[in-house]
């Protein structure tokens, strides 16, 4: 590196931290750029060539020390082969953090750094942007540990993905589309049966022992960066110190919206499968709610449905029967966007995007994703989308994300991040509450007659009850499980039995046969193997309902909030696109603030928008009986047949 670069190059004044940040900031958008084009090329062709790339060769270690830049590209494991632009180049010395911190103390004696930034950076967002990038993450590893972790999440992740069930006529079936449209359709016990153990086997079993190791540099490298352990590094996204107390309060709030749902999901489970297989004092076996780990129910919904003579929700069979396909869905979502005045997907998304599983037999990482290249004008979305309408709700929720990514373009890298994980989760949900509505529908021609009488009302919030109240344990449990694994309250040797555990506590749930420490079944649910944390979504189901309901407000809805469609609210609009501009740039309860008035999550607008059902469950329970709960916990349903022909 030339000598100007060499660490040291940064005085202790105001000016210098400001030049540092600005260095930083055009540097990590190389290497950003770069890493993330890199993991791109993997995910959309897991080619044996591809994934050694991600987890390239590293720069020397010696050189490594000490020097920001080089650490993110260690960071992002790219190959030494790559070069960064001359004037990208930048160099800083760990020293020079201290000196930093202290220079962004002077900046905060209310002196103001004007001279050299060019971003419009004040004392409190250096102070932010410092204490953010004092988190160095997974560079802290060595060389050799580093290299280990990033292979082994490649391999978790592309054993995840390349995973097939293969049947005794020789024919094997991927999670996406084929387990899963089994998982959702299929009405008999044992092919259910047959898909939900295959998968477990041949995707979750295979990752136990890559998982035991993951977890330990997982830790090492958050206690290398001041954390207790890698689930204290996670929760420290919140910035939030009594954020597991809140979150607690919240679930106790919800659990009994959850255990009516319960309820009578297993009383219509009983007339289907018999006595055999339901117990109606016990929970109910994992593999026939609809979904490969019934963490959302909708694929039921024909089995649940309250009035069948009512109005129909599902806009599917109109959807295939005018021939849309993947693309004409994401222009439906983009025009819904833009009629709030947010922006248009730009051309570059159109071009680069890959909005269908790829038929030239290229492998790729199917389960959905969007993608910032950090470089202001490169977003895409990667999805395999089929079209139905669970998947037009997917990808509203994809194109929230990148609508976030074109809201924050122009803050500084630090700040391209949601508020916190869950407002970034909860953008797309938002829109999808109000395309969901049968007015909306009807609107867009996807239901032919959209009636709003009691019985079609009732319809309408149980579909949305089976995503969005069956979701809520499951997305609670899934980092409960992940925390204990990474602070030790779960050995190894107990990960399957612990696992089961919790779904059997939180979301009332049995396996329908027998499960061993041979199995892994963590491991079968995509977050585990590819490291993404999950409790964002447990989070973004909650405070989608408190931002619809303000939204709503902003849009002058009148009537209950379930009926509500924000479609065409500039002023609703106007609302998301300021919060989402700030980016990650000020602490969440001041976003929250700006939507909803206070700055607390709360569960009052999601019970608020389930109102009529909530009261409707209760007495169809108390009709039938039904208690509310799984007392007897320990029966066990009829084994099935496992060679299901
Ligand atoms: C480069 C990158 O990784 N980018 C991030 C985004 C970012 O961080 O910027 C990203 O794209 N993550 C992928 C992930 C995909 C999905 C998912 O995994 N969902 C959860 C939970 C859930 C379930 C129902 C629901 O309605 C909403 C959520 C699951 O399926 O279990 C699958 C379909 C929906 C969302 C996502 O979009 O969150
Ligand atoms: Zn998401």
């Amino acid at each position: 590196l030339p000598e100007s670069w060499l660490p040291g190059a940064y005085q202790n004044t105001m000016g210098d931290a400001l030049r540092f940040l600005n260095d930083y900031n055009s540097t990590a958008e190389e290497v950003f750029f770069m890493s993330t084009s890199a993991s791109w090329n993997y995910n959309t062709n897991i080619t044996d060539h591809n994934s050694e790339l991600q987890v390239s060769q590293l720069l020397e270690p010696q050189s490594l020390e000490g020097n920001l830049s080089l650490m993110l590209m260690k960071y992002h494991q790219l190959p030494s082969s790559v070069t960064i632009r001359p004037e990208a180049r930048f160099t800083a010395s760990f020293s020079l953090k201290n000196s930093l911190e202290m220079s962004a103390h002077t900046l905060q004696y209310g002196e103001k750094a004007r001279q050299y930034d060019t971003t419009d950076f004040t004392d409190s967002s250096v102070k932010r942007i410092v204490k953010k990038l004092s988190d160095i993450e997974r560079a802290a590893l060595s060389k050799a540990e580093l290299e280990e972790y990033n292979t082994l999440i490649s391999n978790m992740e592309t054993k995840y993905s390349v995973a097939k069930v293969c049947k005794d006529d020789g024919t094997c079936h991927p999670l996406d589309p084929d387990l899963q449209k089994i998982m959702a359709e299929s009405r008999d016990y044992d092919e259910l049966l047959f898909a939900w153990k295959g998968w477990r086997d041949v995707a979750g079993k295979v990752l136990r022992e890559d998982y035991k190791r993951y977890v330990e540099l997982a830790n090492t490298a958050a206690k290398l960066n001041g954390h207790s352990d890698n689930g204290a590094f996670w929760r420290s996204l919140y910035e939030t110190p009594t954020f597991e107390e809140d979150l607690e309060a919240l679930w106790k709030e919800l659990e009994p919206l959850y255990q009516n749902v319960h309820a009578y999901v297993r009383r219509s489970l009983f007339k289907k499968y018999g006595s055999e297989r339901i117990n109606l004092k016990g929970p109910i076996p994992a593999h026939l709610l609809g979904n490969m780990w019934a963490q959302t129910w909708s694929g039921i919904m024909d089995l649940v449905m309250p009035y069948p003579d009512a109005s129909q929700v599902d806009a599917t069979p109109a959807m295939v029967a005018q021939g849309w396909d993947a693309k004409r869905m994401f222009e439906e979502s983009d025009n819904f966007f833009t009629s709030l005045g947010l922006i248009r997907m730009p051309e570059e998304f159109w071009n680069k995007s890959m909005l269908e599983k790829p038929s030239d037999g290229r492998e790729v990482v199917c389960h959905a994703s969007a993608w910032d290249f950090y470089n202001k004008k490169d977003f895409r979305i990667k999805q395999c989308t089929v079209v139905t309408m669970d998947d037009l709700i997917t990808v509203h929720h994809e194109m929230g994300h990148v609508q976030y990514f074109l809201q924050y373009k122009d803050q500084p890298v630090s700040f391209r991040d949601g508020a916190n994980p869950g407002f970034h989760e909860a953008i797309g949900d938002v829109l999808a509450l109000s395309v969901s509505t049968p007015k909306h529908l009807q609107s867009i021609g996807l239901l032919d007659k959209a009636e709003s009488n009691y019985e079609s009302d009732i319809n309408f919030l149980m579909s949305m009850a089976l995503d969005k109240i069956a979701f809520l344990p499951f997305g609670y449990l899934m980092d409960q499980w992940r925390w204990k694994v990474f602070d030790g309250r779960i050995p190894s040797s107990e990960y399957n039995k612990e696992w089961w555990n919790l779904r059997m506590k939180y979301q009332g749930l049995s396996p329908p046969v027998t499960r061993t420490e041979d199995d892994f079944d963590p491991g079968a649910k995509f977050h585990i193997p590819a490291n993404v944390p999950y409790v964002r979504y447990f989070v973004s189901f909650v405070i989608q309902f408190q931002f619809h309901k303000s939204l709503c407000e902003a849009a002058k809805h009148t009537g209950p909030l379930h009926t509500c469609d924000i479609y065409k609210s500039k002023e609703a609009g106007t609302l998301m696109g300021n919060v989402m501009k700030l980016g990650f740039s000020k602490p969440w309860p001041e976003a929250m603030s700006m939507i909803t008035g206070q700055p607390k999550m709360s569960a009052q607008p999601l019970m608020e928008y389930f109102e009529p059902l909530i009261k409707w469950l209760d007495e169809e329970n108390n009709k039938n009986q039904d208690i509310r709960g799984w007392p007897e916990y320990d029966w066990k349903p009829k084994t099935g047949e496992l060679n299901f022909p």
